[in-house]
Formats: structure tokens, sequence, C-alpha cells
């Protein structure tokens, strides 16, 4: 089978700033995997290179077996991006960016047909934003912003999703529906890589889960992750345990 994206050898480096260090992992269809790690043990700069906005200095991407430059191009994959990248005093509203995911199957002028607008209604519904549907993206929540960028994901029917820590700073019923709606677009055969903080949602999120601290330091069931020895090598101490201590 064809995996849905694979990462082998990468290394990126921001000027004097080593962020990755030949990191591979591959991810098969209808799978989530998560991604954990430090702040700054190249979470963010992993997904930036799968969607081409950090060039790799070494390795290779493919999504599908093919460029990521073609699955960006043609709405394969889809990312949504940590909330402080983006610009939120941009006058669009909610539907305005979900519909944004429509963009890879419209023609150059980027008419919206009725199938795309039923298809933003649809996803709009999914994430329980209609009654927001028409309010500036910048005027929703931090939960509700998550929201709008998966519903965004949903109306593109992308195969692979990309998600950076969709969880940071959500309540538990907005986690519980994104993480429920990631199972219900893997159970149609979509594929999501997911990076999150939230070490205890891992075993319900995900099928499978990369340790990443510049380099891919594990990679196994959410169970093996969890292993006090392998958090202890990814964050120095066990977090689990700090936490539950605090
Ligand atoms: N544009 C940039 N210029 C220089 N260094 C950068 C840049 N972006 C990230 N870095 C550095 O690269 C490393 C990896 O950062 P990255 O954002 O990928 O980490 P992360 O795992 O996503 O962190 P967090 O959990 O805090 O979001 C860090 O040391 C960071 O300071």
């Amino acid at each position: 089978m064809t995996p849905a994206l694979h990462v082998s050898g990468v290394s990126v480096a921001y000027r004097d700033v080593t962020a990755l260090i030949d990191a591979s992992l591959t991810l098969e269809p209808g799978r989530v995997c998560g991604l954990v790690g430090m702040n700054g043990s190249g979470k963010s700069t992993l997904f930036k290179a799968i969607m081409g906005v950090v060039r790799p200095d070494t390795g290779s991407i493919s999504i599908f077996g093919g460029l990521p430059s073609k699955a960006r191009k043609d709405g394969t994959v889809s990312y949504v991006p940590q909330s402080e990248s983006v610009d939120w005093t941009f006058p669009v509203s909610v539907r305005e960016v979900v519909m944004m995911g429509r963009y890879g199957k419209q023609n150059w002028m980027r008419t919206p047909r009725a199938v795309d607008r039923e298809a933003v209604a649809a996803a709009i519904e999914r994430v329980d934003l209609t009654e927001l549907a028409g309010r500036q993206i910048g005027q929703l929540s931090g939960g509700q912003r998550k929201r709008a960028f998966v519903a965004r994901a949903i109306a593109q029917e992308a195969s692979l999703l990309l998600l950076d820590e969709p969880f940071a700073g959500v309540d538990k019923r907005t986690e519980a529906t994104i993480t429920r709606l990631l199972r219900e677009l893997t159970a149609a055969g979509a594929s999501v890589l997911v990076s999150t903080h939230d070490l205890h949602a891992l075993p319900d999120l995900c099928d499978e889960a990369v340790l990443l601290q510049q380099r891919v330091l594990m990679n196994g069931t959410p169970q093996d992750v969890l292993r006090p020895e392998n958090l202890a090598m990814a964050f120095g101490v066990d977090p689990l345990r700090t936490s539950e201590a605090s």
C-alpha cells in the first residue's frame, strides 16, 4: 500500500538553529499519528517542511507517493496551523475561510458552485459553527477558530490532514468534538498527523505516535510512547507524573 505520508531523512536548519535531524516517518492510510515532543523539538518545522513553507536541507517527502507540491495544489493535503501563525485580522468570514478548502476543486476564477457551497455548509455544521458562519474569523474564540480550520479541512475532502496543536487552549468539549471528527474522517479513509501536548489524550486520539526531539526518538503505539522511560528520553522528566504530582 502506498503510504499517505513518507518522510525520509529530513533535516532542517534555520540559519544557526538545527530544528530537525534526519527525521523519518511513514503514515499509512486511515491512521491517526500523534506527534509529541517538547517545545522547540521540531513539530511545527516538520509540518512546515511537508507544506513547503520551509525547505529541508536533506531528505525527501512524499504524499501518496507523489510530490507534496502536487498534493498541496490539488487539495490532497490540508494543514491546520498553530493559532499563533494565523493573521486573525484578515477580513474574511468563517464561511470564506472554509470555502478556501474548496479552491483546489474550483476553476481559476474560484467561482463557488452549488456543490462547493453545500460542502462548506455541511462542514460548518459538523463543527457546530452554523450560527457563526458569517462572522469575521478574528471575532471567534480560540476554540471556535480551531473548529473553523477543521471545517476547512473537512470541506477540502483532503486525504491527509496535518494539524498543529489543534487542542491548545480549547475546552474539553471542543477537544472531544475535534477528536471525534478526526476519527470519523479516518474511518472514511483519511490519514492524520496531529501534534499535541496533551499526553493523556493520546490513546483516544491516535493509533500510533512519534516522539520527536529534533530526531525521531521513537515511533510506536501510544502506550509505547507513554512509557516513563520513553517520555523521560523526550522530556528529560516524566511529564505525566509531574502533572499528576502538581
Ligand atoms: N523562523 C525561525 N527562525 C529561526 N529559528 C526557528 C524558526 N522557527 C523555529 N525555529 C527554531 O526551530 C526549533 C524548532 O521549532 P518548532 O517551532 O518546529 O518547534 P515545536 O516542536 O513546534 O515547538 P512548540 O511545541 O513550542 O510549538 C526551535 O529551536 C525554534 O526556536
